[in-house]
């Protein structure tokens, strides 16, 4: 492969890293969207059939749900010719949303409605012929309810665990009988069992089911809800595989390795691995490209290999995300997520109604979430760094001085001046962060807050700092580091994600999911190019020029107006 070319599929592989790390987002904006309105309908419309009259719905957060919803196709947008108000509308995969539609996929469980019409009119031999029919695992009896209506010749009994059937509605000609099926069955001609899933081939069937292009297009749309529900599993693969080092072991075995050799090297001499449970979680990554399987023409063992993406979860790698991937999808990190239809019904930060208290609370008075948070960002640091310390050579020779505010446990700042010895650097963090960091030549550690004071130096930069805080915050942070700097020659130096409404850059998709992290973490978001100037003008610093890196973050480097 040309270098160039490896770079860009190396780049490739971590873009697919962060999507499968965030896909359970696509899972959990799903949850918290929407009622029909009988066409297109704005924002405002949208909001005003939220309220419950005792709050205020947060249009600003609905529209950066919808955004991503649209980007996944889930609802169109229409910007009308009048420059009226953006119009939105379901697509045919929004249309499985509808609560109240006979046929809904969101209250999956209580409504197995979709699968049984297709099972209807594909079925209609075998369900003639039928005297009796146990439902196996029926659930509440909504299968046989349907099934009864179409053919009342047969004798229907509904059988699940007596917690369930006592739960049970009436529904004419079904009795609902409840028991265990490892222990026995009731007699019947057939028994039925279903589970909560698509008939997946149905194209193979033609005969059974005359399908129009609108039949076809409803169907994907009910694949893409499915799908979207499910979007966490990814996350949840990844991450097991992280934990259980799968990306190193195989990077250990210095080529592709078996199941078993995988499974020897978990094996911590206390458990025994699960070869099946490992193969089915392996056969879900292989299909999403994160690693490979070769199968011998001998008909030996199947081969694993790593990818370009598996390789930035190499957890003794310079460069890994690992430690992300272990950040975001641990439980504290997710259980803001479940918060997204609060934050638009009344407003607020997810993480405090998921806590109680502010990330940032969090880290100080939790050590082990603290470490599992810095060193989610430290990782993250090393990511980039080497693409901001070439893409912006010429910026740092001309500093003497340089502070990280927000720096974290220091390893920018610390790569940085390794390269730039001349720099005096400086990590500025809270207290709890900087008393966790190690120790850097060229570095000091500074504990403080940034809304207080910024110790005075040449130049300020700032990863992933101002993303966290709305733009009333970001103002007084800039102007703090207005205070901090020269104003003849200081400059601070901003990294970050830009967004790109139409962007199809590898990063420009995750600008959009990062965007949701900072309604579940924060209360800030991620920028367009014009929501940056907003707020760099707010703190004084009117001129700035945008440098791209190859990386999911830019460079904004911002002077103050006396420049
Ligand atoms: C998203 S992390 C980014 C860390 C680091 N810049 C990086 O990108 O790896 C935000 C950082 O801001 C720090 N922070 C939050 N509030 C702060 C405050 N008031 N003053 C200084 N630092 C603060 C946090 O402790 C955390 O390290």
């Amino acid at each position: 492969m040309e270098r160039i070319e490896l770079d860009e599929a190396i780049l490739q592989g971590q873009a697919e890293i962060w999507r499968y790390m965030f896909n359970f987002v696509d899972s959990m904006a799903l949850n918290c969207i929407i009622h029909s309105h009988g066409g297109p309908v704005t924002l405002l419309q949208i909001a005003s059939r939220i309220t419950d009259g005792l709050t205020s719905p947060d249009i600003t957060t609905i529209s950066r749900i919808i955004r991503l919803l649209i980007r996944r196709k889930i609802f169109t947008i229409h910007h009308p010719s009048d420059s009226g108000d953006f119009l939105y509308d379901l697509s045919n995969s929004s249309r499985w949303l509808l609560h109240d539609s006979e046929q809904t996929l969101a209250p999956i469980l209580v409504h197995p409605r979709s699968v049984t019409s297709v099972i209807l009119s594909s079925y209609k031999q075998g369900l003639s012929s039928i005297g009796s029919l146990v439902d196996v695992g029926g659930g509440i009896g909504g299968l046989l309810s349907e099934i009864i209506k179409a053919y009342p010749h047969i004798k229907v009994v509904n059988f699940d665990l007596p917690h369930v059937v006592s739960t049970a509605p009436t529904y004419n000609g079904v009795s609902h009988i409840d028991g265990d099926m490892f222990h026995a069955i009731p007699n019947a001609d057939a028994v039925i069992m279903k589970k909560n899933e698509i008939p997946r081939k149905l194209e193979e069937r033609p005969n059974t089911m005359e399908r129009t292009e609108l039949d076809e297009a409803r169907l994907q749309g009910q694949a893409e809800i499915w799908r979207y529900m499910f979007s966490f599993a990814d996350s949840m693969a990844l991450k097991s595989a992280v934990e259980l080092r799968i990306a190193d072991i195989i990077y250990s075995y210095g080529g592709p390795a078996t199941l078993s050799q995988i499974a020897s090297c978990i094996n911590d001499g206390l458990t025994s691995p699960d070869i099946t449970t490992l193969s089915r979680i392996m056969r879900l990554l292989v299909r999403k490209k994160i690693f490979t399987i070769h199968h011998p023409s001998d008909g030996r063992d199947p081969l694993y290999d790593l990818t370009h993406s598996s390789r930035w979860l190499l957890h003794d790698s310079e460069q890994t995300l690992a430690p992300m991937v272990l950040m975001e999808n641990h439980p504290w990190q997710m259980a803001p997520w479940h918060y997204f239809s609060q934050c638009v019904k009344e407003g607020g930060v997810a993480f405090k109604k998921a806590h109680g208290c502010e990330i940032w609370d969090l880290a100080s008075r939790n050590p082990d979430f603290n470490k599992l948070f810095n060193d989610g960002l430290a990782c993250t640091s090393k990511v980039v760094t080497s693409a901001i310390l070439s893409g912006y050579k010429q910026g740092f020779n001309s500093i003497g001085s340089l502070v990280d505010v927000g720096g974290g446990t220091g390893g920018l700042i610390s790569e940085i001046v390794k390269v730039y010895p001349h720099i005096k650097g400086v990590n500025f963090d809270l207290p709890h962060v900087v008393s966790t960091a190690p120790t850097y030549n060229g570095v000091s550690h500074v504990g403080g807050d940034m809304f207080h004071a910024i110790p005075n130096t040449g130049a300020i930069i700032m990863k992933w700092i101002l993303h966290d805080w709305d733009d009333e915050d970001c103002i007084k942070i800039l102007k703090n580091c207005k205070k901090a700097i020269p104003k003849e020659n200081g400059k601070v130096i901003i990294i970050e994600i830009i967004l790109k409404e139409d962007g199809t850059g590898v990063f420009d998709e995750i600008g959009f999911i990062l965007d949701l992290a900072m309604i579940a973490h924060t209360n800030g978001k991620e920028r367009t190019e014009v929501e940056w100037k907003k707020i760099l003008e707010g703190g004084g610093f009117f001129h700035f020029k945008i440098i791209n890196i190859p990386s999911l973050l830019s460079i904004i480097e911002a002077y103050p107006d006396d420049q």
